[in-house]
Protein backbone atom coordinates (compact mmCIF):
# COMPACT_ATOMS: atom_id res chain seq x y z
CA UNK A 1 0.00 0.00 0.00
CA UNK A 2 1.64 3.25 -0.91
CA UNK A 3 1.04 5.82 2.08
CA UNK A 4 2.17 8.99 0.50
CA UNK A 5 -0.44 11.33 0.38
CA UNK A 6 -0.98 13.41 -3.07
CA UNK A 7 0.14 16.24 -1.13
CA UNK A 8 0.91 17.55 2.96
CA UNK A 9 -2.41 19.61 3.51
CA UNK A 10 -6.14 19.69 2.53
CA UNK A 11 -7.14 23.46 2.18
CA UNK A 12 -10.27 24.27 0.13
CA UNK A 13 -11.19 21.26 -1.26
CA UNK A 14 -8.15 20.22 -2.33
CA UNK A 15 -4.99 18.39 -1.76
CA UNK A 16 -1.87 21.03 -1.59
CA UNK A 17 1.66 21.24 -1.11
CA UNK A 18 4.33 23.69 -0.11
CA UNK A 19 7.78 22.06 0.03
CA UNK A 20 9.29 25.29 1.54
CA UNK A 21 7.81 23.73 4.74
CA UNK A 22 10.14 21.50 7.38
CA UNK A 23 10.15 17.65 5.60
CA UNK A 24 7.95 15.86 8.12
CA UNK A 25 8.57 11.80 7.82
CA UNK A 26 5.92 9.49 8.74
CA UNK A 27 7.65 6.51 10.40
CA UNK A 28 5.78 3.13 10.42
CA UNK A 29 6.48 2.10 14.44
CA UNK A 30 6.12 -1.82 13.91
CA UNK A 31 9.09 -1.42 11.41
CA UNK A 32 11.02 1.95 12.05
CA UNK A 33 10.65 2.26 8.38
CA UNK A 34 9.88 5.90 6.94
CA UNK A 35 6.66 5.62 4.84
CA UNK A 36 5.74 9.19 3.95
CA UNK A 37 7.55 12.16 3.80
CA UNK A 38 4.81 15.74 4.64
CA UNK A 39 6.10 19.20 4.77
CA UNK A 40 4.72 21.24 7.89
CA UNK A 41 2.57 24.24 7.10
CA UNK A 42 4.19 27.44 6.46
CA UNK A 43 2.47 30.64 7.48
CA UNK A 44 1.46 30.79 4.39
CA UNK A 45 -0.39 27.60 4.38
CA UNK A 46 -1.78 28.35 7.35
CA UNK A 47 -3.07 31.35 6.14
CA UNK A 48 -4.56 29.46 3.44
CA UNK A 49 -6.40 27.28 5.78
CA UNK A 50 -7.61 30.22 8.13
CA UNK A 51 -8.86 32.26 4.66
CA UNK A 52 -10.73 29.17 3.37
CA UNK A 53 -12.29 28.00 6.46
CA UNK A 54 -13.98 31.98 7.35
CA UNK A 55 -15.03 32.01 3.95
CA UNK A 56 -16.80 28.33 3.68
CA UNK A 57 -18.18 28.96 7.17
CA UNK A 58 -20.74 32.09 5.95
CA UNK A 59 -22.67 29.87 3.37
CA UNK A 60 -22.57 26.71 5.41
CA UNK A 61 -23.92 28.37 8.71
CA UNK A 62 -26.91 29.96 6.19
CA UNK A 63 -27.99 25.85 5.27
CA UNK A 64 -30.84 24.50 7.38
CA UNK A 65 -29.18 21.79 10.24
CA UNK A 66 -31.00 18.96 8.02
CA UNK A 67 -28.64 19.64 4.81
CA UNK A 68 -25.74 19.75 7.07
CA UNK A 69 -26.34 16.71 8.42
CA UNK A 70 -27.47 15.09 5.14
CA UNK A 71 -23.91 15.46 4.26
CA UNK A 72 -22.19 14.10 7.30
CA UNK A 73 -24.62 11.35 7.16
CA UNK A 74 -23.56 10.71 3.95
CA UNK A 75 -19.78 10.86 4.95
CA UNK A 76 -19.95 8.62 7.58
CA UNK A 77 -21.44 6.26 5.40
CA UNK A 78 -18.04 6.26 2.61
CA UNK A 79 -16.43 5.62 6.12
CA UNK A 80 -17.90 2.82 7.01
CA UNK A 81 -17.44 1.33 3.54
CA UNK A 82 -13.84 1.94 3.13
CA UNK A 83 -13.30 1.07 6.51
CA UNK A 84 -10.84 -1.97 5.67
CA UNK A 85 -8.04 0.78 3.96
CA UNK A 86 -8.92 3.40 6.15
CA UNK A 87 -7.91 0.83 9.17
CA UNK A 88 -4.77 -0.33 7.17
CA UNK A 89 -3.72 3.13 6.92
CA UNK A 90 -4.57 3.96 10.81
CA UNK A 91 -2.35 1.01 11.79
CA UNK A 92 0.12 2.48 9.35
CA UNK A 93 0.26 5.54 11.03
CA UNK A 94 0.08 4.41 14.99
CA UNK A 95 1.41 0.87 14.52
CA UNK A 96 -2.30 -0.01 16.21
CA UNK A 97 -3.28 -3.80 15.48
CA UNK A 98 -5.32 -4.02 12.41
CA UNK A 99 -7.87 -6.09 15.09
CA UNK A 100 -8.48 -2.89 16.94
CA UNK A 101 -8.42 -0.13 14.25
CA UNK A 102 -11.07 -1.98 12.22
CA UNK A 103 -13.54 -2.19 14.89
CA UNK A 104 -12.62 1.19 16.81
CA UNK A 105 -11.24 4.00 14.57
CA UNK A 106 -13.00 4.98 11.24
CA UNK A 107 -15.95 3.15 13.02
CA UNK A 108 -16.23 5.49 15.97
CA UNK A 109 -15.39 8.28 13.35
CA UNK A 110 -18.22 7.41 11.34
CA UNK A 111 -20.13 6.61 14.66
CA UNK A 112 -19.57 10.58 15.31
CA UNK A 113 -20.43 11.63 12.06
CA UNK A 114 -23.83 9.94 11.77
CA UNK A 115 -24.86 10.71 15.49
CA UNK A 116 -24.25 14.46 15.19
CA UNK A 117 -25.45 14.44 11.29
CA UNK A 118 -29.11 13.02 12.77
CA UNK A 119 -28.93 15.75 15.48
CA UNK A 120 -28.06 18.98 13.58
CA UNK A 121 -31.27 19.29 12.43
CA UNK A 122 -33.17 19.56 16.20
CA UNK A 123 -30.43 22.50 16.69
CA UNK A 124 -33.24 25.08 17.72
CA UNK A 125 -33.22 28.29 20.61
CA UNK A 126 -36.00 28.41 22.88
CA UNK A 127 -39.17 30.54 23.71
CA UNK A 128 -39.19 31.91 26.94
CA UNK A 129 -42.45 33.47 28.27
CA UNK A 130 -42.24 36.91 30.48
CA UNK A 131 -44.14 39.21 32.23
CA UNK A 132 -46.45 41.74 30.64
CA UNK A 133 -46.91 39.34 27.39
CA UNK A 134 -42.97 40.18 26.75
CA UNK A 135 -41.23 37.18 25.66
CA UNK A 136 -37.82 36.46 24.51
CA UNK A 137 -36.03 33.73 22.41
CA UNK A 138 -32.99 32.21 21.62
CA UNK A 139 -31.04 31.15 18.63
CA UNK A 140 -28.45 28.68 18.99
CA UNK A 141 -25.69 29.91 16.51
CA UNK A 142 -22.49 28.57 14.97
CA UNK A 143 -18.79 29.85 16.66
CA UNK A 144 -17.20 30.52 13.53
CA UNK A 145 -13.76 28.95 12.59
CA UNK A 146 -13.15 25.76 14.79
CA UNK A 147 -9.53 24.61 14.90
CA UNK A 148 -9.09 20.98 16.25
CA UNK A 149 -5.21 20.06 17.09
CA UNK A 150 -5.17 16.00 17.41
CA UNK A 151 -2.52 13.38 19.43
CA UNK A 152 -1.22 10.52 17.73
CA UNK A 153 -3.06 8.10 19.44
CA UNK A 154 -6.78 8.26 17.74
CA UNK A 155 -5.69 10.37 14.39
CA UNK A 156 -9.16 8.95 12.42
CA UNK A 157 -11.64 9.08 15.37
CA UNK A 158 -9.77 12.37 17.01
CA UNK A 159 -10.63 13.88 13.93
CA UNK A 160 -14.17 13.04 13.50
CA UNK A 161 -14.69 13.48 17.05
CA UNK A 162 -13.92 17.28 16.64
CA UNK A 163 -14.97 17.73 12.82
CA UNK A 164 -18.42 16.43 13.40
CA UNK A 165 -20.12 18.57 16.27
CA UNK A 166 -18.34 21.55 14.52
CA UNK A 167 -19.88 21.17 11.16
CA UNK A 168 -23.59 19.92 12.52
CA UNK A 169 -23.71 23.46 14.34
CA UNK A 170 -22.66 25.32 11.07
CA UNK A 171 -18.50 25.85 11.94
CA UNK A 172 -15.97 25.55 9.47
CA UNK A 173 -12.83 23.14 11.08
CA UNK A 174 -8.93 23.35 10.53
CA UNK A 175 -7.31 20.40 12.09
CA UNK A 176 -4.26 20.12 11.97
CA UNK A 177 -3.03 16.06 13.31
CA UNK A 178 -0.19 15.53 15.60
CA UNK A 179 2.76 15.60 13.69
CA UNK A 180 3.43 12.33 14.82
CA UNK A 181 0.65 10.79 12.85
CA UNK A 182 -0.36 12.83 10.17
CA UNK A 183 -1.74 10.32 7.28
CA UNK A 184 -5.79 9.61 8.71
CA UNK A 185 -6.87 13.42 8.98
CA UNK A 186 -6.52 14.02 5.37
CA UNK A 187 -8.80 10.89 4.69
CA UNK A 188 -11.72 12.48 6.95
CA UNK A 189 -11.36 16.02 5.01
CA UNK A 190 -11.17 14.15 1.33
CA UNK A 191 -14.28 11.76 2.22
CA UNK A 192 -16.64 14.67 3.89
CA UNK A 193 -15.47 16.47 0.75
CA UNK A 194 -16.87 13.57 -1.73
CA UNK A 195 -20.36 13.84 0.55
CA UNK A 196 -20.54 17.04 -0.34
CA UNK A 197 -18.74 19.80 2.28
CA UNK A 198 -18.26 22.77 1.27
CA UNK A 199 -14.44 23.80 -0.08
CA UNK A 200 -13.07 25.32 2.48
CA UNK A 201 -15.34 23.86 4.99
CA UNK A 202 -12.81 21.72 6.54
CA UNK A 203 -9.01 21.93 5.90
CA UNK A 204 -6.63 20.23 7.29
CA UNK A 205 -2.60 21.43 8.48
CA UNK A 206 0.70 19.58 8.91
CA UNK A 207 2.98 20.71 11.62
CA UNK A 208 4.26 20.13 15.12
CA UNK A 209 3.35 22.97 17.76
CA UNK A 210 4.72 25.72 16.30
CA UNK A 211 2.07 25.35 13.58
CA UNK A 212 -0.82 24.72 15.99
CA UNK A 213 0.39 28.13 18.12
CA UNK A 214 0.02 29.77 15.10
CA UNK A 215 -3.63 28.51 14.35
CA UNK A 216 -4.64 29.16 18.32
CA UNK A 217 -3.66 32.94 18.12
CA UNK A 218 -5.10 33.89 14.98
CA UNK A 219 -7.94 36.22 15.09
CA UNK A 220 -10.03 34.61 12.99
CA UNK A 221 -10.48 31.78 15.09
CA UNK A 222 -13.32 31.38 17.92
CA UNK A 223 -12.68 27.86 19.30
CA UNK A 224 -9.91 26.04 20.17
CA UNK A 225 -10.13 21.67 20.83
CA UNK A 226 -7.27 19.89 22.06
CA UNK A 227 -6.66 16.77 22.91
CA UNK A 228 -3.14 16.29 24.17
CA UNK A 229 -1.22 16.59 27.30
CA UNK A 230 -1.92 18.48 30.29
CA UNK A 231 1.77 20.58 29.98
CA UNK A 232 0.14 21.27 26.12
CA UNK A 233 -2.93 21.82 27.55
CA UNK A 234 -2.00 24.85 29.48
CA UNK A 235 -0.25 26.34 26.82
CA UNK A 236 -2.99 26.35 24.26
CA UNK A 237 -5.58 27.11 27.26
CA UNK A 238 -3.29 30.35 27.94
CA UNK A 239 -3.15 31.34 24.46
CA UNK A 240 -6.82 30.93 23.69
CA UNK A 241 -7.53 33.27 26.60
CA UNK A 242 -5.98 35.94 25.20
CA UNK A 243 -8.68 35.91 22.25
CA UNK A 244 -11.25 34.93 24.74
CA UNK A 245 -11.70 32.11 22.16
CA UNK A 246 -13.94 28.88 23.38
CA UNK A 247 -12.09 25.79 24.07
CA UNK A 248 -12.70 21.94 24.91
CA UNK A 249 -9.12 20.62 26.78
CA UNK A 250 -9.20 16.54 26.36
CA UNK A 251 -6.11 16.16 28.29
CA UNK A 252 -3.92 13.26 30.47
CA UNK A 253 -4.83 11.28 33.01
CA UNK A 254 -3.99 8.74 36.02
CA UNK A 255 -7.09 7.13 36.38
CA UNK A 256 -8.19 4.59 38.78
CA UNK A 257 -9.81 1.47 38.47
CA UNK A 258 -11.08 -0.23 41.95
CA UNK A 259 -11.41 -4.09 41.95
CA UNK A 260 -13.40 -4.79 45.10
CA UNK A 261 -13.05 -8.92 46.27
CA UNK A 262 -17.10 -9.36 45.64
CA UNK A 263 -15.87 -8.74 41.46
CA UNK A 264 -15.99 -11.27 38.80
CA UNK A 265 -12.29 -12.31 38.82
CA UNK A 266 -12.56 -12.74 35.35
CA UNK A 267 -14.14 -9.74 34.41
CA UNK A 268 -12.20 -7.75 36.77
CA UNK A 269 -8.77 -8.86 35.06
CA UNK A 270 -10.35 -7.97 31.49
CA UNK A 271 -11.17 -4.79 32.72
CA UNK A 272 -7.84 -4.05 33.54
CA UNK A 273 -6.53 -5.73 30.63
CA UNK A 274 -8.51 -3.41 28.48
CA UNK A 275 -7.91 -0.41 30.91
CA UNK A 276 -4.27 -0.96 30.52
CA UNK A 277 -3.02 -2.23 27.37
CA UNK A 278 -5.50 -1.42 24.52
CA UNK A 279 -3.66 0.69 22.07
CA UNK A 280 0.11 -0.77 23.87
CA UNK A 281 -1.64 1.07 26.73
CA UNK A 282 -1.32 4.57 24.42
CA UNK A 283 -4.78 5.55 26.03
CA UNK A 284 -5.73 9.04 27.98
CA UNK A 285 -8.47 7.47 29.92
CA UNK A 286 -6.34 4.10 30.91
CA UNK A 287 -6.87 2.73 34.51
CA UNK A 288 -3.28 2.52 35.08
CA UNK A 289 -3.63 2.75 38.81
CA UNK A 290 -5.28 -0.23 39.20
CA UNK A 291 -6.38 -0.91 43.33
CA UNK A 292 -7.32 -4.65 44.49
CA UNK A 293 -8.38 -5.28 47.25
CA UNK A 294 -6.39 -7.14 49.78
CA UNK A 295 -9.05 -10.53 49.60
CA UNK A 296 -8.29 -11.32 46.32
CA UNK A 297 -4.84 -9.70 45.45
CA UNK A 298 -3.47 -12.47 44.48
CA UNK A 299 -6.18 -14.97 42.52
CA UNK A 300 -6.20 -10.86 40.25
CA UNK A 301 -2.39 -10.96 39.76
CA UNK A 302 -2.51 -14.84 38.81
CA UNK A 303 -5.53 -14.88 36.55
CA UNK A 304 -3.75 -11.12 35.23
CA UNK A 305 -0.04 -12.96 34.67
CA UNK A 306 -1.62 -16.44 32.98
CA UNK A 307 -3.76 -14.06 30.54
CA UNK A 308 -1.17 -11.62 29.35
CA UNK A 309 1.16 -14.93 28.23
CA UNK A 310 -1.64 -14.97 25.83
CA UNK A 311 -1.13 -11.48 24.04
CA UNK A 312 -0.23 -12.26 20.59
CA UNK A 313 2.46 -9.10 20.12
CA UNK A 314 3.24 -9.34 16.52
CA UNK A 315 2.82 -7.85 12.92
CA UNK A 316 0.16 -5.38 13.40
CA UNK A 317 -1.32 -6.36 9.94
CA UNK A 318 -1.97 -9.77 11.01
CA UNK A 319 -5.63 -9.82 12.47
CA UNK A 320 -4.47 -12.12 15.35
CA UNK A 321 -2.04 -9.83 16.42
CA UNK A 322 -3.90 -8.12 19.93
CA UNK A 323 -0.89 -6.13 20.84
CA UNK A 324 1.29 -3.77 18.26
CA UNK A 325 4.22 -1.66 19.41
CA UNK A 326 4.27 1.98 20.85
CA UNK A 327 3.63 4.87 18.61
CA UNK A 328 7.61 5.77 18.46
CA UNK A 329 11.11 5.37 19.80
CA UNK A 330 10.57 8.37 21.94
CA UNK A 331 7.40 7.50 23.34
CA UNK A 332 8.79 3.50 24.07
CA UNK A 333 11.75 5.52 25.87
CA UNK A 334 9.92 7.24 28.23
CA UNK A 335 7.72 3.64 28.55
CA UNK A 336 11.10 1.76 29.61
CA UNK A 337 12.65 5.20 31.44
CA UNK A 338 9.36 4.66 33.84
CA UNK A 339 9.57 1.25 34.09
CA UNK A 340 13.36 1.40 35.43
CA UNK A 341 12.28 4.17 37.92
CA UNK A 342 9.70 1.81 39.35
CA UNK A 343 11.79 -0.88 39.67
CA UNK A 344 14.08 1.79 41.74
CA UNK A 345 11.52 2.73 43.46
CA UNK A 346 10.74 -0.76 45.51
CA UNK A 347 7.90 -1.69 42.69
CA UNK A 348 7.76 -5.55 42.25
CA UNK A 349 7.43 -6.13 38.46
CA UNK A 350 5.20 -9.00 38.12
CA UNK A 351 5.58 -9.42 34.43
CA UNK A 352 7.24 -7.76 31.32
CA UNK A 353 8.53 -4.46 30.76
CA UNK A 354 11.14 -5.47 28.34
CA UNK A 355 12.05 -4.22 24.80
CA UNK A 356 11.31 -6.40 22.27
CA UNK A 357 15.07 -6.80 20.22
CA UNK A 358 13.47 -6.12 16.88
CA UNK A 359 13.19 -2.99 14.83
CA UNK A 360 10.28 -0.93 15.92
CA UNK A 361 9.08 0.58 18.94
CA UNK A 362 8.44 -3.07 20.99
CA UNK A 363 7.88 -3.91 24.49
CA UNK A 364 6.20 -6.49 26.45
CA UNK A 365 3.19 -5.30 28.92
CA UNK A 366 4.49 -4.23 32.27
CA UNK A 367 2.69 -4.98 35.26
CA UNK A 368 4.02 -3.76 38.68
CA UNK A 369 2.63 -4.82 41.73
CA UNK A 370 3.51 -3.95 45.43
CA UNK A 371 3.07 0.35 44.36
CA UNK A 372 2.73 2.67 46.25
CA UNK A 373 0.86 5.98 46.11
CA UNK A 374 3.98 8.16 46.55
CA UNK A 375 6.01 6.55 43.51
CA UNK A 376 6.32 8.50 40.39
CA UNK A 377 5.04 5.51 38.35
CA UNK A 378 1.65 6.03 40.65
CA UNK A 379 1.08 9.53 39.87
CA UNK A 380 2.10 10.42 36.56
CA UNK A 381 1.00 9.56 33.52
CA UNK A 382 3.40 7.75 31.54
CA UNK A 383 0.84 6.54 28.70
CA UNK A 384 2.70 3.50 27.51
CA UNK A 385 1.64 -0.44 28.47
CA UNK A 386 2.56 0.07 31.85
CA UNK A 387 -0.22 -1.37 34.79
CA UNK A 388 0.50 -0.25 38.42
CA UNK A 389 -1.58 -2.30 40.93
CA UNK A 390 -2.00 -1.33 44.49
CA UNK A 391 -3.84 -3.30 47.46
CA UNK A 392 -6.72 -1.88 49.72
CA UNK A 393 -8.58 -2.54 52.43
CA UNK A 394 -11.89 -0.51 52.71
CA UNK A 395 -13.70 1.63 50.19
CA UNK A 396 -13.86 4.69 52.08
CA UNK A 397 -9.50 4.32 51.78
CA UNK A 398 -10.12 3.18 48.25
CA UNK A 399 -11.89 5.99 47.13
CA UNK A 400 -9.95 8.70 49.06
CA UNK A 401 -6.19 7.78 47.30
CA UNK A 402 -8.22 6.97 43.78
CA UNK A 403 -9.10 10.48 44.04
CA UNK A 404 -5.89 11.82 45.27
CA UNK A 405 -4.55 12.85 42.00
CA UNK A 406 -4.78 16.19 40.28
CA UNK A 407 -6.12 14.52 36.85
CA UNK A 408 -9.78 13.51 36.68
CA UNK A 409 -10.23 11.65 33.70
CA UNK A 410 -12.05 8.51 34.03
CA UNK A 411 -12.14 6.03 36.99
CA UNK A 412 -13.73 2.46 37.13
CA UNK A 413 -14.98 0.07 39.94
CA UNK A 414 -15.54 -3.75 39.66
CA UNK A 415 -18.33 -5.01 42.46
CA UNK A 416 -20.65 -7.22 42.76
CA UNK A 417 -22.56 -5.08 45.10
CA UNK A 418 -24.61 -2.37 43.52
CA UNK A 419 -25.05 0.32 45.79
CA UNK A 420 -21.17 -0.14 46.35
CA UNK A 421 -20.61 0.58 42.59
CA UNK A 422 -23.07 3.62 42.25
CA UNK A 423 -21.78 4.70 45.47
CA UNK A 424 -18.34 4.71 44.70
CA UNK A 425 -19.42 6.28 41.15
CA UNK A 426 -20.89 8.93 42.55
CA UNK A 427 -17.73 9.42 44.63
CA UNK A 428 -15.48 9.39 42.24
CA UNK A 429 -13.65 13.02 40.90
CA UNK A 430 -13.64 11.69 37.22
CA UNK A 431 -15.39 13.11 34.13
CA UNK A 432 -15.99 9.59 32.72
CA UNK A 433 -16.57 6.33 35.33
CA UNK A 434 -17.35 3.11 34.66
CA UNK A 435 -18.99 -0.09 36.65
CA UNK A 436 -18.11 -3.41 36.14
CA UNK A 437 -16.19 -2.48 32.44
CA UNK A 438 -13.19 0.09 31.50
CA UNK A 439 -12.53 2.71 28.83
CA UNK A 440 -15.89 2.39 26.44
CA UNK A 441 -16.57 5.38 24.84
CA UNK A 442 -19.88 5.36 22.46
CA UNK A 443 -20.11 8.65 21.23
CA UNK A 444 -23.74 8.53 22.52
CA UNK A 445 -21.95 9.52 25.62
CA UNK A 446 -20.32 12.60 26.73
CA UNK A 447 -16.68 12.33 27.39
CA UNK A 448 -13.98 14.18 29.15
CA UNK A 449 -11.75 15.22 32.03
CA UNK A 450 -12.48 17.21 35.40
CA UNK A 451 -9.60 18.83 37.62
CA UNK A 452 -6.19 19.10 34.99
CA UNK A 453 -7.46 16.39 32.80
CA UNK A 454 -9.40 19.64 30.86
CA UNK A 455 -12.74 21.24 30.32
CA UNK A 456 -15.76 20.57 28.52
CA UNK A 457 -16.57 17.25 26.85
CA UNK A 458 -16.90 15.66 23.27
CA UNK A 459 -19.42 13.30 21.74
CA UNK A 460 -22.93 13.17 23.10
CA UNK A 461 -25.98 15.86 23.28
CA UNK A 462 -23.34 18.00 25.41
CA UNK A 463 -20.55 18.27 22.91
CA UNK A 464 -23.64 20.75 20.88
CA UNK A 465 -22.97 23.51 24.01
CA UNK A 466 -18.81 23.59 22.95
CA UNK A 467 -19.45 24.07 19.06
CA UNK A 468 -22.38 26.97 19.49
CA UNK A 469 -23.01 29.29 21.81
CA UNK A 470 -26.99 31.67 21.91
CA UNK A 471 -28.29 34.60 21.26
CA UNK A 472 -31.43 36.19 23.26
CA UNK A 473 -33.59 38.10 21.62
CA UNK A 474 -35.93 39.84 23.94
CA UNK A 475 -39.47 41.25 22.55
CA UNK A 476 -41.52 44.14 24.18
CA UNK A 477 -45.25 43.79 23.43
CA UNK A 478 -46.31 46.90 25.22
CA UNK A 479 -45.09 50.34 24.89
CA UNK A 480 -41.60 51.70 26.03
CA UNK A 481 -41.50 53.28 30.01
CA UNK A 482 -38.57 55.69 30.17
CA UNK A 483 -38.14 57.74 33.34
CA UNK A 484 -37.40 61.16 31.58
N1 LIG B 1 -8.53 13.28 27.01
C1 LIG B 1 -8.45 12.77 25.81
O1 LIG B 1 -9.45 12.64 25.11
C2 LIG B 1 -7.13 12.32 25.26
C3 LIG B 1 -5.94 12.81 25.75
N2 LIG B 1 -4.74 12.41 25.22
C4 LIG B 1 -3.50 12.91 25.81
O2 LIG B 1 -2.57 13.28 24.81
C5 LIG B 1 -1.23 13.07 25.25
C6 LIG B 1 -0.44 12.30 24.21
O3 LIG B 1 -0.52 12.93 22.99
P1 LIG B 1 0.66 13.86 22.42
O4 LIG B 1 0.42 14.02 20.97
O5 LIG B 1 1.98 13.36 22.90
O6 LIG B 1 0.35 15.23 23.19
P2 LIG B 1 1.05 16.64 23.00
O7 LIG B 1 0.47 17.48 24.09
O8 LIG B 1 2.50 16.53 22.89
O9 LIG B 1 0.53 17.16 21.58
C7 LIG B 1 -0.85 17.26 21.28
C8 LIG B 1 -1.04 18.15 20.07
O10 LIG B 1 -0.76 19.51 20.42
C9 LIG B 1 0.13 20.08 19.48
N3 LIG B 1 0.89 21.14 20.18
C10 LIG B 1 2.01 21.02 20.92
N4 LIG B 1 2.36 22.23 21.42
C11 LIG B 1 1.44 23.13 21.00
C12 LIG B 1 1.25 24.53 21.18
N5 LIG B 1 2.09 25.26 21.92
N6 LIG B 1 0.18 25.12 20.61
C13 LIG B 1 -0.70 24.39 19.88
N7 LIG B 1 -0.57 23.07 19.66
C14 LIG B 1 0.48 22.43 20.21
C15 LIG B 1 0.96 18.91 19.00
O11 LIG B 1 1.57 19.22 17.77
C16 LIG B 1 -0.10 17.83 18.90
O12 LIG B 1 -0.83 17.95 17.69
C17 LIG B 1 -1.36 12.30 26.55
O13 LIG B 1 -1.16 13.16 27.64
C18 LIG B 1 -2.80 11.82 26.54
O14 LIG B 1 -3.32 11.56 27.80
C19 LIG B 1 -4.68 11.53 24.20
C20 LIG B 1 -5.83 11.01 23.67
C21 LIG B 1 -7.14 11.32 24.19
Amino acid sequence: MNVQPIASHFIDGQYVEDTAGIPLPVIYPATGETIATLHCATPAIVDRALAAAARAQVAWAAMTGTERGRILRRAADIMRDRNHDLSVLETMDTGKPYQETSVADATSGADALEYFGGLAGSLTGEHIPLPGGDWAYTIREPLGVCVGIGAWNYPTQIACWKTAPALACGNAMVFKPSETTPLCALKVAEILTEAGAPPGLINVVQGAGEVGAQLVTDARVAKVSLTGSVPTGKKVYAAAAEGMKHVTMELGGKSPLIVFDDADLDDAVGGAILGNFYSSGQVCSNGTRVFVQRGILEAFLQRLTERLQTAVIGDPMDPETNFGPMVSEAQLRIALDYIAKGVDEGARLVTGGMRIDKPGAWITPAVFADVTDDMAIAREEIFGPVMCVLDFDTEDEALTRANATEFGLAAGVFTCDLARAHRVAAGFQAGTCYINSYNDAPVEMPFGGSKLSGVGRENSKAAIEHYSQLKSVYVRMGRVEAPF
